[in-house]
């Protein structure tokens, strides 16, 4: 029996977690969970799968919830995340929180020496550099969940690493893939939600439609495969049915396929390295028909040019195109902001920031709050 913590037990990769541990029931079973502000889905999860600890963001939601459920251990705000995370008998974290207060307590689990299964990139892209030290050093695994990085993590399963020529990040293009730059303008925040291909939380669906999601993801392949940002590409590919793939030496090309359905790979990461089975939709290629590849265009999408650049120039820069992404992205999701200014805040916050090397986890947390106020200040 696998004994998971899952932090964002309420989101969209949360839901999708607990379906396959309700798959499974003899395989896996919560330990932990945290969640955001959603209580009455929270209520539902506790009666179904009565995990021993729940972490809520609010101290209010902690003074009802912890009369009503008087058998869970129920904590709240960041220290609660790093409780739930470093639970005493979690063998696996699933960091589906959103954003970057995935990163504290995805530092204490691995300090906990518990095996990552990583959904929440923002995480990666804010501090790979001390993520993946810190793994290192306590002997952890950090398993890929989101689809692109999973579907490498498997073409390269008893492949050398010294013998990849390129890794192959495919893009669906997001909600406005058909439409022109002039076009953009006065989109709205319903429009932009309205991804072609999957049903994800808000925040990773504007992030698809700018192409910052590709551009975090461009980051989080760097840091989980050691690999050069000369040595990753991204190519647009509507169907998003394949989710990534892998150039080797030899010019041969592996892939993975199949419908998009993030079971899958959040399954592959809690069964690693075997596989079970799945009441998954099987890919049907001859139904599908074609498969549609094309160039990215970097003048289209702003916003991959930026990730690409704070990612080579590394140290504090990738931080700021995180926090000034996640505080940009929640404007236009209020209204505050249009789809267009996303990126114009965040081009602003890059040439603002002066990059320090090498930060620690404390100018990291400062430079992120620091680039939310800039951001915030811009709008005011
Ligand atoms: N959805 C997908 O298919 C994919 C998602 N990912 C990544 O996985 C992560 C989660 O995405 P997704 O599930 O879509 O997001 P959702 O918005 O659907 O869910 C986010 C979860 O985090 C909780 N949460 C949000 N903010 C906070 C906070 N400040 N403190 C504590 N908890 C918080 C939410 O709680 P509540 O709702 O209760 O307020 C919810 O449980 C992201 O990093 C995303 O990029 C990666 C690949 C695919
Ligand atoms: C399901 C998943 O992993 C998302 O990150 C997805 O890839 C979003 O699709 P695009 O960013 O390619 O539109
Ligand atoms: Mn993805």
């Amino acid at each position: 029996m696998k004994k998971i913590a899952l932090l964002g037990a309420t989101g969209s990769i949360g839901t999708q977690t607990l379906d396959v541990i309700r798959t499974h029931r003899d395989e896996f079973s919560l330990v932990s969970m945290s969640v955001g502000q959603n209580i009455d889905k929270t209520r539902e999860i506790l009666a179904e799968f009565q995990p021993r600890i729940l972490s809520v963001s609010k101290k209010e939601d902690y003074e009802v919830l912890k009369d009503e459920f008087l058998n869970i251990t129920i904590v709240y705000g960041e220290e609660g995340l790093i409780e739930v995370a470093t639970c005493s008998e979690a063998d696996v974290v699933v960091t589906a929180v959103m954003g970057s207060v995935g990163l504290f307590p995805t530092i204490e689990a691995i300090r906990a020496r518990k095996t990552i299964a990583l959904a929440n990139k923002e995480t990666l892209v804010t501090a790979g550099h001390l993520v993946m030290k810190e793994a290192q050093e306590y002997g952890v695994s950090i398993l890929p969940v989101d689809s692109e990085h999973s579907a490498i993590y498997q073409c390269l399963q008893g492949e050398n690493m010294k013998e990849i020529n390129r890794l192959i990040i495919t893009a669906s293009g997001g909600s406005f893939r058909d439409k022109t730059r002039q076009e953009l303008e006065g989109v709205t925040v319903e429009e932009a939600l309205n991804h072609p291909n999957w049903s994800m939380g808000a925040k990773i669906t504007i992030d698809s439609a700018t192409m910052m999601n590709k551009g975090l993801e461009v980051i989080e392949a760097h840091w989980l495969f050691n690999m050069p940002y000369e040595k990753i590409d991204v190519l647009l590919h509507k169907q998003s049915i394949i989710h990534s793939m892998v150039e080797f030496h030899d010019r041969s090309v592996m892939a993975q396929l199949g419908t998009p359905d993030m079971r899958v790979p959040i399954q592959y990461a809690l069964t690693y390295p075997n596989r079970m089975v799945l009441p998954s939709t099987p890919l049907n290629l001859a139904e599908i028909g074609t498969l549609d590849f094309a160039k990215m265009d970097f003048e289209r999408y702003r916003c991959l040019s930026f990730a690409f650049e704070a990612g080579k120039t590394g140290g504090t820069m990738p931080t700021v195109l995180n926090a000034a992404n996640e505080q940009a992205v929640a404007l236009f999701l209020e209204g505050k902001i249009s789809f267009l200014q996303i990126e114009d805040v965040i081009e602003k916050a890059l040439n603002w920031h002066t990059v320090q090397q090498n930060p620690c986890l404390q100018t990291i947390k400062e430079v992120d709050l620091e680039t939310r106020s800039y951001v915030l200040s811009l709008i005011s």
